[in-house]
């Protein structure tokens, strides 16, 4: 698909510039989203095939940040798509010369509240941190949005949050610099908690007394009932694709920061999470005894994040 984007001049007739950096699963459904809604788009990647695949649908290529900060004119819209962690610094740290107050600099990413607090402080763009739901299915739906930090830079954003998001409904300033990821960070304890329930349920039912279609239980399940859900539809999807036994999915379950920083954070609070608490044991679990066969609520987690985050599935 590639977006025409109408220019006066070199620049887009209306909407933004704005720089993406990190062009992965997330990051190019934020360029394309951008650039189906008449923003232009400056984008970067240390992976060059992948800046190559943006310029392809209309985004116009960068070969470092420092390239993608020069090519932006001032007032720079910068949106970070990078890994979690010291990737953020990294891109923060190059920046850092060709930015100043007017400039606003986003991190779309799943970084901790806390870093995000920091980094904040420390640079001298205006930051603000974006915590995104919704995963690839966002390419389509768009995402869902939380955002923490200065109103005056969520503000001008809005028209690319429009953009990205599902639309005006589907962002919203949660408040003040790392309200946006602190809110995120729980929506994962959530996820969790909610992957844990669906999957005691069907390894109940897995193991229980009938011989049951448990494809057809969640198809049943998620018409009508007060347990339907998009992750129950991912499960209908995983007993579709891989049988109702769930076929090789192994019992390992990978990633966990969210939800440990969710945990430590209510420890802190004195706020009881213990459904939280024990949907990331099982996790930690499911990696110490590491057999592959194991418990089937490890077994669908595994693969329910496949479907929400197209994160890789463990195999036996
Ligand atoms: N995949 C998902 O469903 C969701 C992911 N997130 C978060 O969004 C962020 C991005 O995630 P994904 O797009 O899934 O990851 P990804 O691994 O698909 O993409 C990350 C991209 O960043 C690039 N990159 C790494 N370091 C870089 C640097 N210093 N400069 C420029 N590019 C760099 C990589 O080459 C890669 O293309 C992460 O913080 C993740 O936790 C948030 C919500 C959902
Ligand atoms: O934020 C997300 C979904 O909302 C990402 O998919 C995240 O990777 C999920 O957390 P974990 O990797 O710990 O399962």
């Amino acid at each position: 698909m590639r977006i025409t984007t109408p220019t006066i001049g070199g620049r887009p007739e209306w909407g933004m510039e704005i720089g993406v950096i990190g062009l992965g699963r997330m990051g190019r459904i934020v360029a394309d989203r951008l650039l189906a809604d008449g923003h232009s788009v400056v984008a970067y990647d240390v992976d060059p095939e992948t800046v190559a695949a943006a310029a392809e649908d209309g985004a116009t290529p960068a070969e470092s940040i420092p390239d993608l900060a020069e090519q932006l004119s001032s007032p720079k819209r910068i949106w970070l798509n990078v890994p979690a962690g010291d990737p953020v610094d990294a891109a923060l740290e190059e920046l850092e010369p060709y930015v100043d107050s007017d400039d606003i600099v986003v991190d779309g990413g799943n970084s901790n509240f806390e870093n995000s607090i920091r980094r904040g402080e420390e640079t001298d763009a205006t930051y603000l941190d974006c915590g995104t739901s919704g995963g690839p299915a966002g390419a389509e739906l768009g995402f869902s949005m939380m955002i923490g930090g200065p109103e005056w830079a969520y503000e001008e954003l809005t028209p690319a949050f429009d953009a990205v998001a599902t639309g005006p409904e589907g962002h919203d300033r949660m408040g003040p610099s790392g309200s946006g990821h602190y809110v995120k960070m729980i929506h994962n304890g959530v996820e969790y908690a909610l992957m844990q329930a669906y999957g005691e349920g069907f390894e109940l039912l897995a193991n229980g007394r009938y011989d049951l279609d448990l494809e057809a239980v969640a198809h049943t399940w998620n018409n009508g009932s007060v347990i339907r859900s998009w992750l129950l539809e991912l499960a209908e999807e995983a007993f579709r694709e891989e049988g109702n036994d769930l076929g090789d999915v192994a019992d390992y379950v990978a990633g966990g920061s969210t939800g440990t920083w969710t945990v430590q954070e209510a420890l802190e609070q004195e706020v009881p999470v213990p459904l939280i608490y024990q949907a990331l044991a099982e996790r930690f679990a499911s990696r110490a005894t590491g057999d592959g066969k194991g418990r089937f609520s490890r077994r669908l987690a595994n693969r329910l994040r496949y479907g929400f985050g197209r994160h890789e599935i463990a195999r036996k």
